[in-house]
């Protein structure tokens, strides 16, 4: 019996999660795959109830699961607290240290579908599937940070950037794998024209190519990558790079399928894998059930396939969402011409209605 823990978390987390949890409820009746979900609570809502934007009790439910599924944390509400207790810094940057998920997959999908939803043409979009690998437990985001006031008024902030070869390394690794099961080319995403951190990153990695013969391993900077990445996003399949290059890269790279509210993921490399949106928590469009529930959906697939042993369950999601775009149905974000559509809670069934129609219709 698998254990899955949810944090719906805040915005628009705890609609999207209920749609996925509907849908992979529809997995369970289909494939007789045993799991127990548990909701623990995480982040701005966790701060409201207990003081903490991740209790105790949530962090070790999480370390004890086979795999947690994350909606989003954050919101106006809780921009102006001291920086650890804000529910980005205080509560997902330490659930995914603790977790030790160093991998994070950011895949950038384009369904035939959605083609013309993409605000880029048709030729540059049509087929596109790349993938982001961002480290996620390293680089700027968890460096020291400090604020002094400055005698002539003011402030000084310092924002620490580590990166070690040992944490470069298995994250290159991963990706270099992932290369060699798909098209056989990486590109290493850094700034090693500036930054020392970056040196060492594009060391390491080109180091580690002498061992993946196999692989045609290409370096860009990241400010051509990001240009590039709109201009002809196919000369790009698996993609590598540092944790804040990769989390501004993959928002870009949502872009390409139609919607931010399209891009899931999933954080590897510990014992419990973490599986979440790329997107926030969306205060614009929070309670108002039109966000799109699809990034959310598509990161269960991630999880059945990499935490739950459950390629049949993964596929299974992923043709459902296929066949209900392809059937017309959208949410605003994606919608179109001619098409039908739907909120969030009526997208998220008509998925799981699909998961459970799979095979038993000619
Ligand atoms: N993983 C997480 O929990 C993350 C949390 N945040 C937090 O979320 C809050 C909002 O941040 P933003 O910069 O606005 O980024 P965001 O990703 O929440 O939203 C950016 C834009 O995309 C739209 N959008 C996002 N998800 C969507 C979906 N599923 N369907 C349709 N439209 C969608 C939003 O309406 C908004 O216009 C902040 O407090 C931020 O710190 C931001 C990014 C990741
Ligand atoms: C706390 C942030 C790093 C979340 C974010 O923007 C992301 O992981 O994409
Ligand atoms: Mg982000």
């Amino acid at each position: 019996m698998y254990k899955i823990t949810t944090l719906p978390g805040d915005g628009i987390g705890p609609e999207v999660i209920a749609g996925a949890v509907q849908v992979l409820n529809a997995v369970r009746e289909r494939t007789g795959i045993e799991f127990a979900i548990t909701e623990a609570p995480f982040g701005g809502n966790a701060y409201d109830q207990t003081g903490t934007p991740l209790p105790e009790a949530t962090l070790r439910q999480c370390l004890a699961s086979n795999a947690v599924l994350m909606g989003a944390v954050g919101g106006p509400k809780w921009d102006n607290l001291p920086v650890h207790l804000r529910p980005e810094v205080g509560a997902l940057l330490p659930l995914r240290k603790k977790l030790a998920v160093f991998a994070n997959i950011r895949p950038s999908m384009v369904f035939s579908s959605l083609v013309d939803a993409s605000t880029l043409k048709r030729e540059v979009v049509e087929g596109l599937d790349l993938v982001v690998i961002r480290e996620l437990t390293g680089g700027l985001y968890f460096g020291e940070k400090r604020r002094e006031q400055l005698p002539q008024g003011g402030f000084r902030v310092i924002e620490t950037l580590e990166y070690s070869t040992e944490e470069i390394e298995r994250v290159a690794r991963f990706a270099f794998e992932l290369a060699r099961k798909r098209s056989g080319r990486l590109t290493s995403v850094d700034k090693a024209n500036v930054l020392e951190s970056s040196r060492l990153w594009r060391e390491v990695v080109s180091g580690l190519a002498a061992e993946y013969p196999d692989v045609e391993l290409s370096h860009i900077l990241v400010d051509n990558c990001a240009m590039q990445l709109v201009r002809y996003p196919k000369q790009f399949d698996v993609m590598l790079t540092e944790n804040m290059f990769g989390d501004i890269l993959s928002d870009q790279a949502s872009q390409l399928t139609g919607s931010i509210g399209m891009l899931p993921s999933a954080s590897l490399g510990g014992q419990v894998g973490l599986y979440e949106p790329i997107h926030g928590s969306a205060p614009d469009i929070a309670g108002q059930n039109i966000a799109n529930p699809i990034a959310t959906i598509m990161s269960v697939a991630m999880m059945l396939r990499y935490s739950l042993d459950s390629e049949e369950g993964a596929a299974l999601v992923e043709r459902a969402v296929s066949s209900v775009l392809g059937e017309g149905y959208r949410t605003i974000d994606i919608m179109q011409p001619g098409m039908t559509q739907l909120g969030t809670s009526e997208m998220s069934r008509l998925i799981a209605q699909r998961v459970s129609e799979a095979g038993t219709t000619a």
